[in-house]
């Protein structure tokens, strides 16, 4: 039997599973149980809380003389299970085999599957072969026999997933997603996200922790948490979907270097870091947004967005009122715009913290992860010491705001047009600018944008400098719980208080 300290309670909600359980004669012969001529047996399952929001399975095994209170105690146990009604027991998975170390395929199998088993969840499992199988899946199957979907892998392969589900509603919905004005159908099908991949920030940000096991365990109890998704359109093109981080500048000069090197595995993201950080590459152009007036918060709060916050809870009532109002009009177009224009280090957009193993606290550590708004955070020209300044309190506890060279704003919308895009409209030659191109190429210490940056979304390239985007309030639902206050001290559990029941 596992030692469990005395004393403490295990809430339903947080029981994996209850097996009646054959005794072993050696465990017969123990302690006061030896004298009993037949012991029964049964063993709970059960989230034991760890530091680091850890959450690990543990098990209690209850022993007593009478089979019938016995049978009754696993009997009155599975009924309170069966009450969980938001707990999935059908999934569909899709495991990534090359994500991050590569280890999508054997984490699965050896952490995660035993765990669902365990847990009566019955899984399809498409382990995929190409980049956009996943996606180009979900289009069609039967989505309506699942009760959710889980991607084993990174951010990106959490992408496709989500491309997939919510193109498909919006196809289904008969909604047209080139029109950025649309409006786009919910997806309420939860997904889950078992962590192999480089970064796993999405992962991170929204349990607190990148594992398996863990992850594995808040998709058993069947939590929810939705998230805020922006779309992001070239005019009237559809380009993706993000939920983490859309970065123009450094990181997606990080991410169009290190996708030569997928081969390097994580560790692209710190040789390409490294490199890109020596280019002090800064890009002119324009950005304008519209603050987000309704939410409560601002990114320059202390606190954070925890399990059951405040803030996204307004934004969810306040939803819900907008869905009640359809059909009236609504005044976002007419709300104010402001313009900056500048030359910028780093343009970066995130509707959550973007913490991840590299950044505890994330690029944005006051974001919300359901609120309806996302953080622009705007890195203008600086030296390379005080960028090297800025980037390494994302490690630390100090205020990554409190630069002269920063500026953020919480935002339910934004568009940026670079320089380059706004001269080539006012018909500069292009032989010119080749020419332009070669000379800074030639001489890579000057700095200066010889060319657009690229903007990584999630992860992922766009094939547009120019873009518009806007936020769209908890618009899917992940199997989690947020990440929770204190976790480790909140959770004790007990054997006793049931075992003094028996
Ligand atoms: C001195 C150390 C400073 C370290 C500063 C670390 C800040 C790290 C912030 C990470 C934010 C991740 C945001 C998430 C983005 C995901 O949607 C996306 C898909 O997975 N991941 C990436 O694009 C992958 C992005 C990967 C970013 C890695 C950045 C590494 C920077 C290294 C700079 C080295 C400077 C050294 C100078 C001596
Ligand atoms: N079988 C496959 N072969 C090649 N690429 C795949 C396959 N399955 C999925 N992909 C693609 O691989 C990309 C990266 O995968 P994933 O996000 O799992 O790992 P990563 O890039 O290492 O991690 P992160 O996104 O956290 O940085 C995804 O965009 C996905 O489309
Ligand atoms: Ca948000």
């Amino acid at each position: 039997m596992s030692p469990v300290p005395e004393n403490c309670f295990v809430p339903t909600s947080e029981i994996i599973a209850v097996e009646e359980t054959e005794l072993n004669k050696k465990q017969r012969n123990i302690g006061k149980w030896q004298k009993m001529a037949k012991p029964h047996a049964f063993t709970v399952y059960y989230v034991k809380k760890a530091r680091n929001h850890r959450w690990r399975c543990s098990d209690v095994t209850f022993w007593c003389v009478d089979e019938h209170l016995c049978n009754q105690w696993i009997q009155a146990l599975k009924e309170l299970l069966e009450m969980q009604k938001s707990r999935p027991k059908h999934l569909l998975v899709y495991i990534n085999p090359y994500g991050g170390k590569r280890q999508g395929k054997s984490i699965y199998e050896q952490k995660v599957a035993p765990l669902f088993s365990l847990a009566s969840i019955s899984t399809d499992v498409v382990i995929t072969e190409h980049a956009n199988h996943a996606k180009d899946n979900l289009l069609e199957v039967n989505i309506n026999k699942y009760d959710g979907v889980v991607c084993v892998g990174g951010d990106g392969m959490f992408s496709e997933v989500m491309h997939g589900l919510i193109g498909r509603i919006q196809k289904d919905s008969g909604i047209d997603q080139n029109n950025p004005k649309a409006p786009l159908v919910q997806c309420n099908i939860r997904i889950g996200i078992i962590p192999a991949g480089s970064t796993d920030c999405i992962c991170y940000s929204t349990i607190g922790i990148s594992d398996p096991v863990t992850s594995a365990l808040h998709i058993i109890v069947g939590d929810c948490q939705p998230l805020d998704v922006s779309s992001v359109h070239h005019n009237n093109t559809f380009l993706k979907y993000s939920v983490s981080l859309l970065g123009y500048g450094f990181y997606g000069d990080i991410l169009k270097d290190s996708e030569k090197k997928r081969w390097m595995g994580p560790m692209r993201y710190d040789y390409s870091g490294f490199k890109t950080f020596l280019s002090h590459h800064y890009y002119e152009g324009t950005i304008s947004f519209q603050p987000a007036k309704h939410t409560l918060g601002s990114p320059r709060d202390k606190d954070s967005c925890r399990t059951g916050c405040y803030i996204c809870k307004k934004s969810e009532q306040q939803l819900a009122e907008q869905h009640k109002e359809c059909g009236l009009k609504h005044e976002e177009d007419e709300e104010e715009w402001k313009v900056i224009k500048g030359k910028f280090l780093a343009i970066n957009a995130v509707n959550m913290s973007c913490a991840c193993p590299r950044s505890p606290k994330g690029l944005s550590p006051a974001a919300h992860l359901a609120d309806g708004s996302a953080d622009l955070i705007l890195v203008r020209k600086c030296s390379r010491f005080d960028f090297l300044r800025y980037l390494v309190r994302h490690t630390n506890q100090d205020d990554q705001f409190d630069f002269s060279f920063v500026d953020v704003y919480r935002v339910k919308s934004f568009q940026f047009t670079s320089k380059l895009s706004e001269d080539n409209e006012s018909n500069i030659t292009d032989i010119g600018k080749k020419r332009f191109g070669q000379f800074c190429r030639d001489h890579p210490a000057c700095c200066c944008n010889i060319a657009n940056s690229t903007w990584n979304c999630d992860g992922e390239t766009l094939d547009s400098s120019a873009i518009q985007v806007r936020v769209h309030c908890q618009f899917v639902k992940l199997f989690a719980r947020g990440i929770e206050e204190n976790s480790k001290d909140e959770a004790v559990y007990s054997q006793s208080s049931i075992e003094q029941l028996l």
